[in-house]
């Protein structure tokens, strides 16, 4: 049943109908435009009502079927991108209510990105094209099985031969061996092969290379080249649709143009030379990769918590000591101050990334121009927003399974999987603690950079405020005062500097400044958070500030920003108090206006969830219906299990009849 569908009995009319705010126009904030919303509700209705895309029963079939349903539902949305001559937006977001992980995601993710950005114009023109029309599928071939993080570690080799004219690539180690990449296992034709270049005897580090893996005859893996899938993965259905790969070569040779010579090239003559730009450009997938994982977290945790917030207005559980009806479970002040904040967290997650798509699209035109001012600010803003919405996403979607009760535990919740799929974010496109300290280090870097009088910019800027922020008091006497955006981005402000500054100056104490980064990597993570947390309140309450059209929508969306920031300062409270920006009895007053803006939040809480427009085929959860008829619905799904298709169990011959017997003969002793 889809949204809003005909002759349906809504069991949360009641819900939709004390919502204060015009709901149609929350969808448009929420999706960027009126035509985001209409895109996006015309290609979710697509995939719905395609029973080649149905995936209730994924969690139940084997791994080979899994992949095999994956490569079926791949080339059917193809098949419909083609015939209905889809654009570039409507096919990516056909792709996206397919929901499941798959080599394309990595084709058109990774590999056409990374030949995109690495690429010189006759490399993209040779290999896009192909690219574009599937006659080869590409992945992303960068992690080994000894390194993934440290990217200058890894160990395959690219050897030119000058004789010949090309690259020899080898895998010298075991722990050279590729392994992770998706798409790879058992899909990719090609791959983006991250190794180390080595000419005229010199090793000049990673560089990236187009290597052909299969024929495109048969598929069959090409000679010198071992290939194959890494093996199952955490979780029933989730990412086990993916084939995650391992790669070796066996001093495999590639033309010389295939190098990928955007950024430095090697001659006919084997000289290397290296074009006038950063070599952290080489880092540009993964930058852009980022980015697209925030955008990512909302949707994830915008899914959790219309699952959650439904069901937890049709759940009832005790009541009133005076007896009569049982009590909503949404109505427990437990139940809203664990549930609310994700809610406000998804949508702070929404603007985040809308803000972060704008940031890399302005780099991106910036370094174009030649202009690398930025790239430090891009790498911190999406390192860091990554890090710290995937951490809090993959928490969340937790908390909403348990926020479900034991109904949440099953498959037929959409919980379990969607935790299960979600949580690698966590540890791809960049380990969320090495994130962090990406992030720190620039902290670092910036502070010390303070005395010289050199101004911090961008999302660094307030750190230039130093002499105000370092001695400034939290002005708020009242509950109420709370409410004021000034106040809120004063305090994250003032916190997220003081705890920089007092960490470099206990790096500047140790013996030397890479100890100092060492010993106190801890800390560092928690002032990276800080300075991350305070870019999401900042960008949160530059949204409210904009024209936001549609009845109480603008109210709507202040209350989730404010309770966003105060539930921070409440699960941050001992980082406000320590670094002194505020007192305790403000802090109480932080909860206690965040208990009042929850009661605001209740009667809205069903209306907001709609708002993220999910169809039930999207949101693939029995207790997330938006019809809330969730009983009938949960009873069935249960017999759908392959366990019922007979009463009698398979192995009741074999082991359960032989022990029952052999019960009934000591019994009769
Ligand atoms: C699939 C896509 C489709 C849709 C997306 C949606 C969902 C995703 C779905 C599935 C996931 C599928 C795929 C996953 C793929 C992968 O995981 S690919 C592999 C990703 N690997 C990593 O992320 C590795 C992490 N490691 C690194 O990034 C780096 O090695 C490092 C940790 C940053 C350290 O690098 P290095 O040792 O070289 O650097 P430092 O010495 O620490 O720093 C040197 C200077 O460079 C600056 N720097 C570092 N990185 C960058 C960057 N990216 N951009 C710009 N600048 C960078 C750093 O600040 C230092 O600067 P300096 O101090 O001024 O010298
Ligand atoms: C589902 C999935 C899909 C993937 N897809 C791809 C893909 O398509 N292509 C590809 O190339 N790769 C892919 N990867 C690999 C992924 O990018 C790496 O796993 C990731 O970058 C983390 O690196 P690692 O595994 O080496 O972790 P490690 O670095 O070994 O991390 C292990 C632990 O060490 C800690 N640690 C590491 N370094 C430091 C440090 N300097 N300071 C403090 N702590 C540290 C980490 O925090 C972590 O706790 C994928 C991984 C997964 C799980």
């Amino acid at each position: 049943m889809e949204a809003g569908g005909a002759g349906e009995v809504d069991h949360l009319a009641g819900e939709r109908a004390t919502a204060q705010f015009d709901v149609d126009h929350m969808k448009v904030a929420w999706a960027g435009s009126r035509h985001a919303v209409d895109v996006a509700d015309r290609m979710a209705r697509l995939v719905a009502s395609d029973p080649v895309f149905r995936k209730d029963n994924r969690t139940m079939l084997p791994r080979k079927e899994l992949f095999k349903d994956t490569l079926r539902k791949a080339a059917h949305a193809w098949k419909r991108i083609v015939e209905l001559r889809l654009t570039e937006e409507e096919a990516n977001l056909l792709r996206l209510y397919v929901d499941q992980p798959g080599y394309v995601d990595l084709h058109w993710g990774m590999f056409v990105p990374a030949i995109k950005g690495q690429g010189t114009e006759e490399q993209q023109k040779k290999w896009l094209p192909l690219a574009y029309k599937f006659q080869i599928i590409g992945c992303y071939a960068q992690t080994e099985l000894g390194h993934g993080s440290n990217v200058q570690g890894l160990e395959t080799t690219a050897t030119f031969d000058p004789k010949t004219d090309e690259f020899v690539m080898h895998s010298p180690t075991l722990t050279s061996s590729k392994w992770w990449p998706g798409g790879l296992g058992k899909a990719s034709t090609h791959a983006v092969v991250y190794a180390r270049l080595i000419t005229e005897g010199k090793d000049y580090g990673i560089h990236g290379f187009i290597v052909q893996l299969r024929s495109l005859e048969d598929h069959s893996p090409l000679p010198g080249v071992t290939l194959g899938d890494i093996g199952g993965k955490f979780g029933s259905g989730a990412y086990n649709s993916m084939d995650n790969g391992v790669l070796r070569f066996d001093h495999v040779r590639i033309p010389r143009d295939q190098m990928l010579m955007r950024l430095s090239q090697v001659t006919k003559e084997g000289k290397y030379v290296h074009s006038n730009v950063p070599k952290q450009l080489l880092y540009g997938t993964m930058v852009f990769v980022r980015q697209t994982i925030v955008a990512d977290a909302s949707k994830a945790l915008s899914r959790a918590t219309c699952i959650a917030v439904r069901y937890s207005a049709m759940r009832k559980q005790f009541g009133p000591q005076t007896g009569g009806p049982e009590t909503q479970v949404l109505n427990y002040k437990t139940q809203q101050s664990r549930l609310f904040p994700l809610l406000a967290s998804a949508y702070a997650f929404r603007f985040v990334g809308e803000w972060l798509k704008w940031l890399y699209t302005d780099v991106t035109h910036k370094l174009e121009a030649k202009d690398f001012s930025t790239l430090q600010e891009a790498h911190a803003c999406t390192a860091g927003l990554k890090a710290v919405t995937t951490s809090a996403t993959a928490d969340g979607i937790e908390e909403c399974r348990k926020l479900c009760g034991g109904h949440g535990y099953l498959n037929s919740s959409g919980l379990p999987e969607l935790f299960a799929t979600y949580v690698p974010a966590c540890t791809y496109e960049g380990d969320n603690v090495v994130l962090l300290l990406q992030v720190a280090r620039i902290l670092m870097k910036t502070v010390s950079q303070l005395a010289s009088g050199k101004q911090p910019v961008g999302t660094m800027a307030y750190m230039g405020n130093v002499q105000y922020l370092m001695q400034c008091k939290c002005g708020v006497n009242t509950a109420e005062d709370w409410l004021s955006p000034a106040a809120i981005r004063e305090v994250f402000e003032a916190r997220a500097l003081r705890m920089a500054v007092n960490c470099a100056q206990n790096i500047n104490r140790a013996p030397s400044q890479e100890e100092g980064l060492y010993e106190l990597s801890p800390d560092l993570l928690e002032v990276a958070v800080a300075h991350i947390q305070l870019i999401i309140v900042t960008k949160f309450i530059e949204k409210v500030e904009q024209d936001i059209p549609g009845e109480g929508v603008k109210e709507q969306l202040r209350n989730l920003c404010n309770v966003y920031a105060l539930y921070l300062v409440h699960k941050h409270l001992g980082d406000f108090l320590s670094t002194g920006c505020m007192t305790a009895r403000q802090g109480a007053l932080a909860n206690q206006q965040l208990g009042k803006l929850y009661a605001q939040l209740r009667p809205n809480a069903v209306a907001l969830v709609d708002a993220f427009n999910y169809t039930d085929h999207y949101l693939g959860s029995v207790l997330g219906r938006y019809d809330g008829n969730v009983y009938p619905a949960l009873y069935d799904e249960a017999w759908k299990d392959p366990l019922n298709d007979s009463p009698v169990p398979d192995g009741y011959r074999e082991h359960l009849r032989p022990l029952l017997k052999q019960q009934l003969k000591l019994s009769r002793l």
